[in-house]
């Protein structure tokens, strides 16, 4: 292997002591910091970031709520918390966890949840703000990655950055963000046709397919940077979208599966529950924790 690893659980874990000091001098000032987390049904995988973002809104000295309803609660009732929680005072971040059971409309769900609060940052009034270049609040993953890219690469201005996947959650934030920092982005997807010769125009790739191994080693351009979102459950365990052991024999850096992204998802919650409870009491958004 050659290329440097990004190690996003070694960020993470540093994010979330930055944000410990930033919830004491709040507390001190008589300001806790709550999170409001919501999980409709038993899906394995949610159970357990539910579990981990109790364990760190905690950690990091912020005050936890978590609300678990059985999968087959009317939607109303859903709507009816989250109303509760948008008037509660003590509660500054509301997260729905995704996915919802099929039953439910994900887009009313969310756009239900007081904008300032929604430290997902999936209400459509916060896509909007992101797009035109206004304050939001930025979806975790792709702050994340914007955060670990800007880490190791500095100035991210005139790159050619290649956003792989175009979901509301990642691609389409990411690309965003990229765009915010002067990159030159294209948004690639299942239609797109030529996707290694872009690949290899790259100086930046975000893998955020949700197919295991898709991106091939002989894609990357030399020197590039190579953000892997993915999380596949695979017979070898846990794998990215992209082919790490072949991509790393090329890349510049690359983000490990698991170890990468996905706990800089967390930490960026945690970072936008502080930036909200800054916000709603008029205090100026803590520093290096926005884009
Ligand atoms: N409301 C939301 N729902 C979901 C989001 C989200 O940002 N908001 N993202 C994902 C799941 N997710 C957080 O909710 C999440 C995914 C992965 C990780 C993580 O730390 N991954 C580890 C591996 C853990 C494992 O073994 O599964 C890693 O990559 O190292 C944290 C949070 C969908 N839903």
């Amino acid at each position: 292997m050659t290329a440097t690893l990004i190690n996003g659980k070694a960020f993470a874990a540093d994010l979330r002591a930055r944000i410990a000091t930033g919830v004491a001098a709040m507390t001190a000032r008589g300001i806790t910091p709550g999170l409001a987390v919501v999980l409709v049904g038993e899906d394995p995988a949610s159970q357990v970031y539910v579990r981990s973002k109790g364990r760190m809104t905690r950690e990091v000295g912020m005050n936890s709520f978590e609300h678990r309803l059985p999968a087959e609660t009317p939607q109303a009732d859903l709507l009816a918390l989250i109303d509760r929680l948008n008037a509660d005072p003590s509660v500054n971040g509301i997260l729905v966890q995704l996915p919802l059971p099929r039953h439910m409309d994900e887009s009313a769900v969310i756009n239900a949840i007081y904008p300032d609060k929604d430290v997902d940052g999936f209400h459509i009034l916060n896509v909007g703000r992101l797009a035109t270049g206004q304050k939001a609040m930025v979806p975790c993953t792709p702050l994340g990655c914007l955060m670990l890219l800007r880490d190791h690469l500095g100035d991210l201005g005139g790159k050619n950055a290649l956003v792989i996947g175009r979901s509301n959650i990642v691609g389409k934030p990411m690309a965003q963000l990229l765009l915010r920092d002067s990159a030159t982005v294209t948004v690639a997807h299942s239609r797109t046709k030529n996707l290694p010769e872009l690949c290899r125009q790259a100086d930046i790739i975000v893998a955020a397919v949700g197919r295991a191994r898709f991106v091939q080693g002989d894609w990357i351009k030399p020197g590039a940077t190579v953000i892997d979102v993915g999380i596949n459950r695979t017979d070898d365990g846990l794998v990215g979208d992209v082919d790490f052991d072949a991509a790393s024999q090329t890349a510049g850096a690359i983000t490990p599966v698991p170890g990468g992204v996905g706990p800089m998802t967390i930490a960026c919650l945690l970072a936008n529950t502080l930036t909200a409870t800054a916000r709603v009491n008029g205090l100026p958004d803590p520093e290096g924790l926005t884009p």
